[in-house]
Parts: C-alpha cells; sequence; structure tokens
C-alpha cells in the first residue's frame, strides 16, 4: 500500500480522469459511499449526523456522504462554507442532489449546540488542497468543533487543518476518532503532530484503476509483507549454519557489553547462521559469562576497557568469513576511532549497519560513506540523525521523511530513522513508513535488539531493500507480541525472545 504526497494523489485522480476516462464525479461518489459506508458499519442503528462541508472537493465528498447516510435513515444536516458559485463542479452536483433529496443544507452556521447535539460530525471540511495557515471562518469553526463536540467525528481524508506533507497543523485542526482516506494514505497520517489528530486511520479503494498506480508510483510505501515476504521461506533441509551467513557485531566496551550481546542474540533469533561478537580484549570474559551461543573474538583494548583503535592480529585472514558486520552497539568513544571507523568502512566490502556511536563518530565525516562497496544502513533516533545532519533535533522530528530522505540521498545509504512510525528511507529517493508504533520499545537495549536483526537479516543474504522494513517490521512485531501483560515492563530481552513468533506469525 502506497503513502502519497498531495501532489502525489492529485496526479494519480488527474491520469485516472484524463487519460483513462473515469469522471470526478466517480471517483468523488465512491469516496463519499465508503467513508459513509465506515459510519454505517460503526453504527448499525441511525443516528443523527451533522456534515460540515467546506467548498472543495472534501466538501463534495461530505455532500456525498450525508446522502447515504441520509438514504439509511440517519437525521442528517450539511452546514457548508464558502460560496455556492466557488465550488468545484462535482461539489455543486451533489450539493444540489442533497437539496433535491430535501436535506437540509445550509450555508455557514455550524452554531456549537448543533454540533454538541449531534452523534457524529464528518468533517468535510478541508482535504489535501488546504493552503497556508487557516483563514476565517474556519479557524474558529474547528475550534469550536473541538469544544463542543461530545460525538463521534469522522475525518474525510485528512483532519481539516492538517497540511499533507508536512504534517503540520495550521493554526487548528479537527481532533478525529476516525479518518477514512482515499486510494492511499497520506503523509499527514503518519508525521505529528496531525498524527495525533487522526485518531483510527482506514484507507478505502474509491476505483483508481491499479494501472494507474503502476504508472505513476508514490515514492513511499506502508510496511507490508509483500515487500519482503518471500524471504521468508522456510529454511532447506539440506542446509547448515554456513548457509545463512555470519554476522560481525562491533561493539561492547566496559560498562555496555550487554548492548553488543542483545545485538548478538537478536541476530541468531532473527535466523543468521553464526554471530562473532568483537569486543575490547578485556571484555571477552565478562561476555563469555553472559552470553553462549555467539562466537567472541577479542579486539585491541584501551585502558579504560574501550577499543584501541588498532586492528586485531587475524583481521585480514578473518575478515572475509563475515557476510555483513553491524558497528555501534555499546561502542563507547576512544581515541583513534575515526581512522579505525574508516579503515572499517573501506575494507567491508559486505552491507554495514551502523549505530549508536558508530554514527556518533561518523558525525562529520559522512562523505567516507560514498566510498563503499556494499550497502550501509544506518539507523539513528532523531538524535543522532541531528548530529549527523548539523541540525536540530526539533528539525528532524518536524519533517522526519525529509530527513530520512536527504540523509538516504546524499550519501547512498538507507536511513532507518527510528521513533513512532519508523521511516525507511532508500539511496533512490524510495521510502517505506512502518504504520505501527510500538510503545513497548521505547527502552534502554530496543536499538541494540533492532540493530542485531537488520545485521541478522543482511548477513542471511536478504537483499537490503527488503531486509531493512522486514528486520524492522519483526522488532515491531515482536515488541508488541512481549507487550502482552504491560507495555512498561517489556526487556529488550523479552523482544528478542518473541522475535520466533513474530518470524511464524508472518510465515
Ligand atoms: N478527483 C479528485 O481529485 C478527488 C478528490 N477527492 C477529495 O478532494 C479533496 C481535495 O480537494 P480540493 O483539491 O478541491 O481541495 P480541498 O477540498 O481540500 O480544499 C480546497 C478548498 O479549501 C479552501 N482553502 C484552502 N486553503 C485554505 C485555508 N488555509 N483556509 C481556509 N480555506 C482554505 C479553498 O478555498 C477551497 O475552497 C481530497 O482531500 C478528497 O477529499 C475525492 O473526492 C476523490 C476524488
Ligand atoms: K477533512
Amino acid at each position: 500500500m502506497y503513502l502519497c504526497t498531495a501532489q502525489e494523489m492529485r496526479d494519480l485522480d488527474r491520469y485516472t480522469i484524463d487519460r483513462m476516462g473515469l469522471p470526478g464525479m466517480v471517483l468523488m461518489e465512491n469516496a463519499g459511499r465508503e467513508a459513509a459506508r465506515a459510519l454505517l458499519e460503526r453504527f448499525p442503528e441511525a443516528k443523527k449526523a451533522v456534515v460540515l462541508a467546506g467548498s472543495g472537493n472534501n466538501g463534495g465528498d461530505g455532500f456525498v456522504i450525508a446522502r447515504h447516510l441520509a438514504a439509511a435513515g440517519w437525521e442528517v444536516s450539511v452546514h457548508y462554507f464558502g460560496q455556492v458559485e466557488k465550488m468545484s463542479p462535482e461539489t455543486r452536483t451533489f450539493y444540489g442532489v442533497c437539496r433535491q433529496m430535501g436535506i437540509p443544507v445550509a450555508g455557514g452556521n455550524g452554531s456549537e449546540e448543533l454540533i454538541g447535539n449531534a452523534d457524529v460530525v464528518v468533517d468535510a471540511l478541508l482535504g489535501t488542497g488546504v493552503r497556508g495557515e487557516l483563514r476565517e471562518p474556519l479557524r474558529t469553526l474547528i475550534r469550536q468543533v473541538n469544544r463542543a463536540c461530545r460525538g463521534f467525528v469522522l475525518a474525510v481524508d485528512v483532519p481539516s487543518g492538517v497540511d499533507t506533507d508536512t504534517g503540520a497543523v495550521l493554526g487548528e485542526a479537527i481532533r478525529a476518532d476516525l479518518t477514512v482516506t482515499f486510494a492511499a494514505a497520506k503523509w499527514c497520517h503518519f508525521l505529528r503532530p496531525a498524527a495525533e489528530y487522526r485518531g483510527e486511520l482506514k484507507v478505502v479503494d474509491i476505483g483508481i484503476p491499479p494501472a494507474v498506480v503502476e504508472q505513476n508510483p508514490p515514492r513511499a510505501r506502508l510496511n507490508r509483507p509483500s515487500l519482503w515476504e518471500k524471504h521468508l521461506s522456510p529454511r532447506s533441509p539440506w542446509s547448515h549454519k554456513g548457509s545463512h551467513g555470519h554476522l560481525l557485531v562491533l561493539g561492547g566496551s566496559r560498562g555496555m557489553l550487554g548492548a553488543a550481546a542483545l545485538s548478538g542474540m537478536a541476530s541468531l533469533r532473527a535466523g543468521v547462521g553464526m554471530t562473532t561478537l568483537g569486543v575490547p580484549r578485556g571484555q571477552e570474559g565478562p561476555l563469555a559469562a553472559k552470553v553462549t551461543e555467539p562466537l567472541i573474538w577479542g579486539w585491541p583494548d584501551g585502558p579504560e576497557g574501550c577499543f584501541s583503535g588498532e586492528f586485531p592480529m587475524d583481521w585480514e585472514e578473518r575478515a572475509p568469513r563475515f557476510t555483513a558486520v553491524a558497528i555501534g552497539p555499546g561502542l563507547g568513544r576512544f581515541t583513534r576511532e575515526k581512522p579505525w571507523l574508516e579503515r572499517l568502512l573501506r575494507e567491508v566490502p559486505v552491507p554495514v549497519v551502523l549505530d549508536a556511536d558508530g554514527l556518533n563518530i561518523l558525525s562529520g565525516n559522512l562523505s567516507i560513506l560514498k566510498q563503499r562497496q556494499g550497502a550501509t544502513v544506518l539507523t539513528p533516533h532523531p538524535g543522532e540523525m541531528a548530529r549527523l545532519l548539523g541540525v536540530s533535533v526539533g528539525e528532524v522530528e518536524s519533517s522526519r521523511h525529509r530527513a530520512a530522505v536527504d540523509l538516504a540521498r546524499r550519501y547512498g545509504v538507507t536511513t532507518v530513522l527510528k521513533g513512532t512510525f519508523t521511516v525507511i528511507a532508500f539511496p533512490d529517493g524510495r521510502q517505506v513508513i512502518h504504520p505501527e508504533s510500538s510503545p513497548a520499545l521505547a527502552k534502554a537495549g530496543s536499538g541494540d535488539v533492532l540493530t542485531g536483526i537488520l545485521g541478522g537479516m543482511l548477513a542471511r543474504g536478504i537483499p537490503v531493500e527488503s531486509a531493512v522494513p522486514l528486520g524492522v517490521h519483526l522488532h515491531s512485531s515482536a515488541g508488541r507480541s512481549a507487550a502482552v501483560d504491560s507495555a512498561h515492563s517489556v526487556l529488550a530481552s523479552d523482544v528478542i525472545h518473541h522475535l520466533g513468533s513474530a518470524i511464524h506469525q508472518i510465515r
């Protein structure tokens, strides 16, 4: 399923109307009928509804909804804002039909009393065509609706007052219980603050032919099994551990061994055949007491129990065995860290995942990434992203999708910008957004688990464009399964334990 900008949606609509010859009126009828259906399914008994309609096509959808609700026996009135002469031809047609049907239709007086007495308020004021800060009277009206409404609020396409592409609130926005959107999700459904206004999200088909979407594919998709399912086929009965890849994890300095252990265990649960944990030499013993399954490789260490910046004598001999490398879990900072990381990035020909201090060491020296032979995956949280791009955390959070794509394009990497609705961006500008939030994952160690899963998927030989969305999905799904008792109490190690069931659920 795709995720559109306002322009991409307009292009799909236009192509359908102009090139396929399917009239805009049909699309509007389908949109309004499907939105009405969502209400009728939720409320099997007739209700009292107030439809607030703008003069654009979003308002047109509102008139269609009013007609279908009235036909189902609901008590409906429509209050429109703007002049009838300025309505689009489709909207004016459906306005006329409502009048002919005897549905009460009045110009611009959505009083607080009326809104307060409605069981259902339909917000069809503004959709993807909104431009700039809200003008009156809509701004005041929306504030009134949020204050006075005690019933259920359906937002048509997007909550009125949010910017479709940036997720900004343009002064005031409708707080909805349900948003029914057409043909594809829109960016504002997954970007804050707008995402907090939409309530539940339902994407409905309005009859845009699949061929139209194939010929004009939007740049972003929602993370769905169709993107990666084929990579989870059962293991061959003839396979051995060497058939499933070998991941090297570099990290685990003193006081942070747990991070490397979590990544290692997560990678094994994600199906990699072997994992080696490369840690500062002095940490080998403590780590061996902690983990059983991963191999442990001591690297030259410095005085503080961290890496010294030198490579082990057997580096050149052992390096070719690894099919992917994860750098960062519990890595810490150390002298000569920059040349150490540069050498790794230059010499490792296989996919590399960089996280935590791996990213911090990289900051200010990103151009080295352009010299890499294999794929590079960066998994920053917003703070790390801000450091990488040299901007504020606020700037990253107010434009998560753009920050992710900016980094991906500039340095030819795959970016995984973590947080609610993780954004994945590929070097060619395509994006995948993970449509679920997993509050259980907001816990120390959770990022190390994700790094391990991604490293494991890449080490198994799954191509980066599938491995990364798949890994993000498994992490989130395992987090949800681990939270059966309470999201408060989930540990990163619990997430690892649930990876098997997350894989099983997909298959
Ligand atoms: N053929 C199509 O294009 C289809 C469009 N559909 C609907 O049409 C919507 C897009 O329609 P439009 O492009 O007509 O745009 P909208 O209906 O979203 O908004 C345009 C209207 O809002 C007013 N407006 C814009 N910015 C404003 C501001 N800052 N303050 C106050 N008023 C403002 C404009 O004067 C205009 O009347 C979609 O969200 C969807 O609901 C659906 O009917 C499906 C088919
Ligand atoms: K709306």
